[in-house]
């Protein structure tokens, strides 16, 4: 079996060093300009489109969780990838945890008023504050999939009240499922803690506006961790402005790097973090990748898929 692999940053000897071991039967190798040999499978991020086009695949692994990158190249270039090969992306791989850790961290800390106390010292001013209770601060997640419903498990862990927005019901114990754009103003109308898991799809690009977060609690916050283009930011801004939202948390952004002359870069109740929210963990990936194609040789049913259409 001949595998090609493709990342921009990756340690790349590693990686193939690793899956080598994970697949005892396969012969690796790096994919370099001008390489069209045969190949059985391709694991990418970011692929130049020759790497793939005209190649005769059983598959192709995307390195991370979101593929709006890869599924924007190929509208541009379909032929680089025939709809008979199918995608795969990560699922989980060790994201679900780093999602769970960035959430819960931020929650606790709007929860327990660090903002608050973080801006008097600024001031130098000692003054306790009233505590929030928890049933004013429900948590709405949007985007109930594999990353949200890590995060979903982890603060209902801290006693949170919970409720998720996608596209069908999920009967998750102790979470308020809403589904589809009926529900979402319901969904809306109680979270105090908006945060973002949806995949960047046409139906999506956009979707926090003033108009979505003027639907939420009074002084309520945002947590993004899907991707830039969901957030309207001259919109974020101005519900910023009007403390409609008390703080927003970012770890993703429009343009990446953030351009310099943002205003997001010297908010004062904005922190960011430079999309390092959930990372591709070479483990658990190698694992998942290894454990996939010796299911697809064996004409196993695997998870994982991307449902090109739905474009996620
Ligand atoms: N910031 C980071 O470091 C980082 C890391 C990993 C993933 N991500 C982002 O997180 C996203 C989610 O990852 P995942 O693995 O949980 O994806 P997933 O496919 O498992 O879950 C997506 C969820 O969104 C819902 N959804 C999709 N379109 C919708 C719509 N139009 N209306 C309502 N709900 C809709 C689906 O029903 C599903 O519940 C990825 O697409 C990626 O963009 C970011
Ligand atoms: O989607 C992912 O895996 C991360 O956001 C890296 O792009």
């Amino acid at each position: 079996m001949e595998i090609i692999f493709y990342h921009p940053t990756f340690d790349t000897p590693y990686w193939i060093a690793e899956l080598s071991k994970q697949l005892p039967g396969a012969n690796v190798r790096e994919w370099k300009r001008g390489d069209n040999q045969h190949a059985d499978y391709a694991l990418v991020w970011h692929p130049p489109v020759e790497m793939l086009q005209g190649r005769d695949l059983k598959a192709v692994f995307a390195l991370g969780a979101g593929v709006d990158s890869i599924l924007s190249k190929l509208k541009a270039n379909p032929e680089m990838l025939p709809e008979s090969i199918p995608l795969f992306r990560l699922e989980d791989t060790g994201m679900g945890l780093q999602m769970q850790e960035y959430a819960v961290s931020q929650v606790l800390h709007w929860f327990r008023r660090f903002d608050d106390y973080q801006a008097q010292q600024q001031k130098s001013e000692w003054q306790p504050l009233a505590d929030y209770q928890r049933e004013d601060f429900t948590i709405g997640i949007m985007g109930a999939g594999v990353l949200g419903s890590k995060v979903a498990e982890s603060l209902l862990a801290w006693g949170f009240p919970v409720r998720c927005w996608s596209r069908s019901h999920k009967a998750w114990p102790n979470v308020k499922s809403f589904a589809g754009a009926d529900e979402l103003g319901e969904f809306l109308r109680e979270t105090r803690v908006l945060i973002n898991l949806l995949p960047n799809t046409s139906e999506t690009v956009g979707i926090i506006n003033l108009n979505l977060l003027n639907q939420l609690q009074d002084h309520s916050y945002l947590l993004n961790l899907a991707r830039g283009v969901h957030v309207v930011e001259d919109e974020l801004l101005q519900a910023l402005n009007s403390h409609k939202l008390k703080g927003a948390m970012l770890d993703v952004f429009s343009r990446e790097p953030l351009p310099q002359e943002s205003p997001l870069w010297q908010h004062p109740r904005v922190v960011m973090t430079p999309h390092i929210a959930a990372v591709t963990r070479p483990q658990e990936a190698i694992a998942y990748i290894a454990r996939t194609i010796t299911g697809l040789e064996r004409g196993d049913h695997v998870s994982g898929q991307v449902d090109r259409q739905r474009g996620y």
